[in-house]
């Protein structure tokens, strides 16, 4: 289901209230709650609304879909971005998972962190996607050379290391099976080239050319909640403020 606002600043706020309701949700049924997003930029502002949510924020774990293989001081880190925007406040006393551990490769650490991500309550009550105009999603890049095993939705490992052309550093990412079947599944776009790209993944075509495709064809047992809303200076008439 496709929600579009105005603008930015209305998407960041009903995401974000949206977000809140399941987490409070997750924590009064089952004593705690589990939220994994994105870094990258787009995301920002939302993280910040969501971090002065009225929640037991001591009750909820968050972690992310996927990080740069990269100390969290450097400018790149998505850890980084969540300690700057989401665990602050009343957030900050959420626990927080990294996927960065420091270690000379990612590859060294992969079994550790696979068995942290796996040890964590499945599923997520809330994941939060984020995507790229040449269709990557949390880390499944075109050209990625794990990316078969990191979509397959029948891989029951929690993690895979990926490295792609279009990544800058190795990157470590969640996988789809550990994804997609959030009590909450949401992908946050914002921007007219994104909607395109996202309409171009809907028709037929490989997962490998646009892997945000193995998001939209994966098995699942709750929709997909697709959030978009114009870029400053885009024209209102792409952007109905109405949601569809
Ligand atoms: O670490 C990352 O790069 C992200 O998690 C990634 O999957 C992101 O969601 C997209 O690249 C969109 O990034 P922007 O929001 O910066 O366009």
């Amino acid at each position: 289901m496709l929600h579009r606002y105005e603008s930015r600043e209305a998407l960041a706020e009903a995401l974000a209230t949206g977000v809140a309701a399941v987490l409070a949700g997750g924590i009064a049924t089952n004593g705690s709650a589990s939220l994994a997003v994105s870094g990258g930029s787009t995301p920002e502002l939302f993280l910040q609304k969501l971090s002065a949510a009225d929640l037991d924020w001591s009750a909820v774990t968050v972690t992310l879909v996927d990080e740069r293989w990269v100390p969290e001081d450097h400018p790149r880190s998505n850890a980084g971005f969540l300690r700057r925007h989401l665990l602050r406040g009343p957030a900050a006393v959420a626990h927080f998972e990294p996927l960065y551990v420091p270690a000379e490769t990612p590859d060294e650490v992969e079994e550790t962190l696979c068995a942290r991500l796996g040890g964590l309550g499945r599923p997520f009550d809330v994941v939060v996607l984020g995507m790229g105009t040449d269709g990557h999603t949390a880390s499944f890049f075109p050209g990625g050379d794990t990316l078969g095993t990191a979509i397959d939705p029948a891989n029951p490992r929690s993690v895979a290391i990926m490295r792609a052309p279009g990544a800058g550093e190795p990157r470590v990412t969640l996988t789809l099976s550990r994804l997609v079947d959030a009590r909450l599944l949401v992908l946050h776009i914002e921007g007219a080239e994104k909607l395109g790209v996202l309409d171009a993944a809907k028709l037929p075509g490989s997962a490998f050319d646009l892997p945000i495709r193995a998001v939209l064809q994966a098995p699942r047992e709750r929709p997909l909640e697709i959030f978009w809303a114009p870029l400053a200076g885009e024209q209102p008439s792409t952007a109905a403020a109405d949601r569809t």
